[in-house]
């Protein structure tokens, strides 16, 4: 995720970005994309804003790191899912502010989606610089941080959910005799044109959805047999067990 801020942000004419990657090999590769970067932590002195992308797990061990290095009036991004701003607050200086924000993988094609919440401290032009910066990789929205678990269930694991239905597509197209490479083309453009077609219209997914179920058709027939095998009802499920472990994760 960290990889694929920094490329959108690059790609949006930030030439400012040091990447900090513990690992020697990644960070040729990095280096190779055009970017500086750097092993220690302590290269965040200096920064304005600070974008924190490691595991929620490894949150703990980079802040004592961070609080010794990061500059007074920098601002701190985190975007480790469940991990919440007071806990960021609590491990560094009170001069830092914090935001906590949720990504989704389709930043890297500047197509992404933020969820970000301001903590305590962050002044509101910090607060708008933040919003800017995220920009580059898609679409932000502000959200309460108490809203924060069900952002990550939706947008921040969201993609994951379409690339696992185009799975389950394609996989059922080649079993009714497509070859795979077109089982692809018609599933990928089928999700990107029916997406594009819901972002684009006023009606709600339900009535877009009745439009293409003709009586007794084969729309009928799959969502019939999606209804007996609770494909909704798995869906809704699903992102519930997102929320909870995004809640359990902080
Ligand atoms: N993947 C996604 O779609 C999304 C991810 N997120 C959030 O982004 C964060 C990162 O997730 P993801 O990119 O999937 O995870 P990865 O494990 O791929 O990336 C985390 C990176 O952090 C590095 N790291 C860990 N500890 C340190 C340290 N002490 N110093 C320097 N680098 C360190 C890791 O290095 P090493 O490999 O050496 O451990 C690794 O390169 C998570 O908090 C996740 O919740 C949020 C939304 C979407
Ligand atoms: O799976 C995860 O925990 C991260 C957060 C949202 C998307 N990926």
């Amino acid at each position: 995720m960290g990889g694929t801020l920094a490329e959108a942000m690059a790609r949006a004419g930030h030439d400012d970005i040091v990447v900090i990657e513990r690992s020697a090999e990644r960070r040729a590769e990095l280096e190779g994309q055009g970017h500086a970067s750097a092993e220690d932590v302590a290269a965040v002195a200096g920064a304005d804003v600070i974008l924190l992308v490691v595991k929620p797990q490894d949150v703990a061990t980079v802040l004592p790191q961070l609080a010794a290095s990061v500059d007074a009036g920098a601002t701190v991004v985190s975007l480790a899912a469940g991990v919440r701003n007071a806990t960021i607050e609590a491990a560094l200086p009170e001069t830092v502010g914090v935001v906590r924000a949720m990504p989704n993988t389709p930043a890297v094609i500047g197509r992404g989606m933020f969820g970000v919440s301001p903590g305590s401290r962050v002044p509101a032009d910090r607060l708008e610089a933040v919003v800017d910066l995220l920009g580059a990789g898609g679409e932000v929205v502000v959200v309460d941080e108490s809203h924060q678990d069900a952002v990550t269930a939706v947008s921040g694991s969201g993609p994951a959910y379409l690339f696992h239905l185009a799975e389950h597509m394609i996989a059922a197209g080649v079993e009714g005799g497509l070859d795979p490479q077109d089982a692809r083309t018609l599933t990928v453009q089928t999700l990107v044109g029916a997406a594009e077609l819901l972002a684009g219209s006023d009606e709600s997914p339900e009535e877009l959805r009745r439009r293409v179920t003709s009586p007794n058709g084969t729309t009928h027939a799959a969502i019939t047999t999606f209804d007996q095998h609770g494909v909704g009802e798995g869906i809704r499920a699903g992102v519930l067990a997102a929320i909870a472990r995004s809640a359990e994760l902080g």
